[in-house]
């Protein structure tokens, strides 16, 4: 089965919201945890519990299992596995990239099978060139995993950079992502036949995609691209503004929120996401 597959059967049995695992400092204080890699997995266990036969999909930011070091790492492991075996999709947001042959160290970390971090996917960073992220775009073919390439970020001073024009196309940055993407996903054999693409994008839930360059009314050729979709909760977005902001993409948008659900606090989590996880499926479009 490809990750896109496994994608669509989440998205039918389980809804499009995808929950954050952020153990800020100060959400590891407000659920009385200590900030500590400790603290970190228990924080990480009790949100796969809380996520458990309420939302599919769970994203993991690597970076605050990081902090706490060769701790933090064996933190992260414990919680992807204990997501993964719960049968919930697990996309770990590590943004990596690298030259070619380095890359590849990269993708057999997050996606190989039987590695300590193995996840169902990985968001990946194409600042060296979306070339240079091939050998795990391979790799994931391979292993029925998905990557996820950072187009246009939720963040303001990203603008800049991803609406930059790429001298060959005259794209944006951020459209040459979405049709590197496309076209990648497009070329994989027997994709005729399938709804979802195993390569996605992020693209952030807080901006307005025109000025990326992105054509939201454009029905897909091929698979549907997957788009991971941050931003929305703490950082202002509204799930009842994700047709208006993803016209023809909705149906792959992953409703990604962390913070405004965490926030709620350990007794409060499991109903938070519950009640947001129907939100998104009424209000999604
Ligand atoms: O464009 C991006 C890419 C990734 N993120 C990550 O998503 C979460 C958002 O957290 P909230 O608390 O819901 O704001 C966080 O892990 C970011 O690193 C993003 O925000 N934007």
């Amino acid at each position: 089965m490809t990750f896109g597959d496994k994608l669509g059967a989440v998205f039918d049995r389980s809804g499009h919201l995808c929950v954050g695992i952020d153990p800020h400092a100060w959400i590891l204080d407000q659920w009385g945890l200590e900030d500590s890699a400790e603290g970190a997995r228990e924080f990480g266990l009790r949100v796969v519990e809380a996520a458990w036969n309420r939302a599919g999909i769970l994203k993991p930011q690597v970076s605050f299992f990081e902090r706490h070091g060769s701790a933090g790492y064996a933190a992260l492991e414990r919680v992807i596995a204990e997501a993964r075996a719960a049968g919930i999709l697990v996309i770990a947001d590590a943004k990596r990239g690298d030259i070619g042959s380095t890359q590849q160290a990269y993708g057999e970390a997050w996606l190989r099978p039987g590695s300590p971090l193995e996840s169902d996917a990985v968001t990946l960073s194409p600042y060296l060139g979306l070339g240079s992220l091939q050998s795990s775009l391979e790799l994931a073919e391979a292993a029925g995993k998905g990557v996820f390439v950072l187009a246009a970020t939720s963040n303001p001073e990203a603008a800049g950079l991803q609406t930059a024009r790429v001298a060959e196309t005259e794209r944006t940055v951020a459209a040459s992502m979405l049709a590197g993407v496309a076209q990648w996903n497009g070329s994989r054999k027997d994709q005729s036949e399938r709804r979802f693409g195993s390569v996605g994008v992020v693209l952030g839930a807080t901006l307005e995609l025109a000025k990326f360059g992105i054509n939201i009314n454009e029905e897909p050729v091929g698979p549907a691209v997957p788009v991971l979709a941050p931003g929305f909760g703490h950082q202002g977005a509204e799930v009842s503004e994700t047709r208006r902001l993803f016209g023809a993409l909705t149906p792959g948008v992953i409703v990604s929120e962390s913070r405004g659900l965490l926030s709620a606090g350990r007794d409060g989590i499991a109903d938070a996401i519950a009640r947001r996880a129907e939100e998104v499926e009424a209000k999604r479009g």
